[in-house]
């Protein structure tokens, strides 16, 4: 048996959050909540002015987003170009948006893959995912995620015009402190000690 999968259902507000934070903390699991991997992606896209119809221009924002996640249930965050965003992903405006991103065939695939980037970069402590409500996007191959940087209409805006990061002043090179698992691009888990 490789682990055990523990699933909570309910109603949005209802707890969900709360009780698989308490489950990860006693059990000392880290904690992923890949429904913030969701909203990160669609603040990213918001910020930069992407077309949130547009499955492509989204697709290739988020395979070039710089994202990590402190994996603690105690203080879960989410870092975007190293800045904390985890309170903006909860605000009505991503909140009324996500899902646009959450639906995206494109973006999703590409999404599911960093999330078991982050997994299988997590060896020695188990995760506990938290469940969601809806259903299930396509299957991933690794074989067909992009092996470059996408070129994007975006990626100019996003560098600046002198290549400089976005942010405040802490740009793609800029690593937490930690444990972590960085990349190129994409989202990188990091479970601080
Ligand atoms: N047992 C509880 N008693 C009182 N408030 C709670 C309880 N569990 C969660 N909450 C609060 O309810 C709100 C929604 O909880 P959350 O875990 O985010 O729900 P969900 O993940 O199901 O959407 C949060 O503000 C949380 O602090
Ligand atoms: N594994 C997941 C987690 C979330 N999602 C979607 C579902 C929602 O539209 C968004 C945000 O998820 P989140 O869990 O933060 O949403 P709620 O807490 O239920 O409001 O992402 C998903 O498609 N797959």
């Amino acid at each position: 048996m490789t682990g055990i999968a523990i699933a909570i259902d309910g109603p949005a507000g209802t707890g969900k959050s709360t009780v698989s934070r308490e489950v990860a903390k006693r059990l000392k699991l880290a904690y992923f909540d890949t429904g913030a991997t969701y909203r990160v992606a669609t603040l990213t896209c918001l910020r930069e002015g992407v077309d949130l119809a547009n499955a492509a221009d989204v697709a290739a924002m988020v395979a070039t987003m710089n994202v990590e996640l402190i994996l603690n249930p105690a203080n879960p965050r989410a870092l975007l170009d190293g800045e904390d965003v985890s309170s903006l992903i909860r605000t009505d405006t991503v909140a009324l948006t996500v899902s646009k991103v959450a639906t995206n065939l494109e973006a999703r695939p590409l999404l599911q893959q960093m999330q078991r980037d982050v997994i299988a970069a997590e060896p020695r402590r188990r995760l506990l995912r938290r469940p969601w409500r809806g259903g299930r996007g396509p299957r991933h191959h690794h074989r067909d995620r992009p092996r470059s940087r996408p070129s994007h209409p975006h990626d100019r805006r996003r560098r600046g015009p002198r290549g400089t990061p976005r942010g405040r002043g802490r740009g793609r090179g800029h690593r937490a402190p930690g444990r972590s698992w960085p990349r190129q691009d994409g989202l990188r888990g990091v479970l601080l000690p």
